[in-house]
């Protein structure tokens, strides 16, 4: 039964399954390499409890309940504790590997080690593990507390009872559970991100401009946020390593991540989280920089 949460990672993701872990009643041991990380991630998911304060989704004792039950810690012998743990780090599958290599001695033999990737191969991640059986993919969606998804993807070796673990765990959240087969991407990415890059090569190849591409999809297909703005919101860093993905996984170019992307990446502009990526957010007012 799972009682205490470890999260890897005090990112935009990491941070979100805190949120709603800790809102759940679990207890939370959040950790990240960066002090300063812990401690601006602890400082927004205060933010967005209070959000949901003012709006009236939780009551103020909840509030001050859940924020207590999270710990943050750069310590990562802290995990040892948890029953299962949720790695949210960079997408990058040599970062999260190094991560498992220094995570599986600390945790308990029984407990479940889960990944938040967007992409990657969840039986090639587990083979970095100790516990292939006691792997698998548990992957929120941006940002976690409003999103009802959660895709659950098991690696070749993950044992039926991690899976449904998983399963009760996830809808204690109170979010629906979809299941994906262990391709690149899965099943949101798969088709959301191709959309996404198709939107930046519409700007690249000067179709039309940040907002005229936006605009259009918000008004023209109803989408909730446009292609670029969303792209700045999962992170452009996050975008590119999933083309990347796509393209090497499945050795075909309409996965071709578009030039433009890999040039906002390589210039360090990687959407809101770095203040400037398809639009500056450094002003009062989104800009576009296109
Ligand atoms: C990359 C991957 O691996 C997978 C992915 O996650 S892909 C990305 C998937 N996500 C999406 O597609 C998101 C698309 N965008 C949206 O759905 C909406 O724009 C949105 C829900 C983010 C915001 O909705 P909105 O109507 O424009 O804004 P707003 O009215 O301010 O917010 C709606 C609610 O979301 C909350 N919210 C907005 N942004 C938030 C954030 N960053 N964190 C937490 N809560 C947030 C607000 O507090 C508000 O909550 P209440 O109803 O409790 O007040
Ligand atoms: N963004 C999105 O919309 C979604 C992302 N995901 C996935 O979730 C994961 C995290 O993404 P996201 O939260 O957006 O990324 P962020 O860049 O916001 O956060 C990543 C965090 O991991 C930290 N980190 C990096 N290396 C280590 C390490 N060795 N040990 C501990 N912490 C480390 C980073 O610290 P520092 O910055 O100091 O390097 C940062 O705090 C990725 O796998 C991504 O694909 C899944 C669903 C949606």
């Amino acid at each position: 039964m799972i009682k205490t949460v470890g999260i890897i990672g005090a990112g935009q993701m990491g941070c979100g399954i805190a949120h709603v872990s800790a809102a759940a009643g679990y207890k939370v041991q959040l950790y990240d390499i960066a002090a300063d990380r812990i401690e601006a991630g602890l400082a927004t998911i205060n933010g967005n409890l209070a959000r949901q304060v003012s709006s009236g989704k939780m009551s103020d004792e909840d509030r001050k309940r859940a924020l207590s039950l999270i710990k943050g810690s750069g310590d990562i012998n802290d995990l040892a504790q948890a029953d299962l743990v949720i790695e949210a780090v960079t997408e990058d599958e040599t970062v999260k590997r190094k991560i498992y290599g220094q995570v599986c001695p600390v945790m308990r033999p029984d407990a479940i080690l889960a990944t938040n990737t967007s992409s990657l191969s969840i039986t090639r991640l587990a083979s970095a593990t100790d516990r292939p059986e006691r792997f698998m993919g548990i992957h929120f969606m941006n940002p976690v507390p409003v999103m009802k998804l959660v895709e659950l993807v098991r690696g070749i070796a993950t044992e039926e009872e991690t899976f449904k673990a998983a399963k009760e765990f996830v809808a204690h959240l109170d979010k629906t559970v979809t299941v994906a087969e262990d391709f690149p991407a899965f099943i949101v990415n798969r088709i959301l991100l191709p959309m996404i890059n198709e939107a930046i090569y519409t700007l690249y190849e000067g179709v039309g401009t940040v907002d005229a591409i936006d605009t259009a999809m918000k008004l023209g297909a109803n989408h909730p946020m446009g292609p670029l703005q969303l792209a700045d919101f999962i992170g452009l860093d996050t975008c590119l390593s999933i083309m990347q993905v796509l393209h090497d996984g499945l050795a075909d170019s309409k996965y071709r991540p578009c030039p433009l992307l890999v040039k906002y990446v390589e210039a360090g502009w990687l959407g809101r989280k770095s203040g400037r990526g398809f639009y500056d957010y450094r002003g009062e007012v989104p800009v576009p920089t296109r």
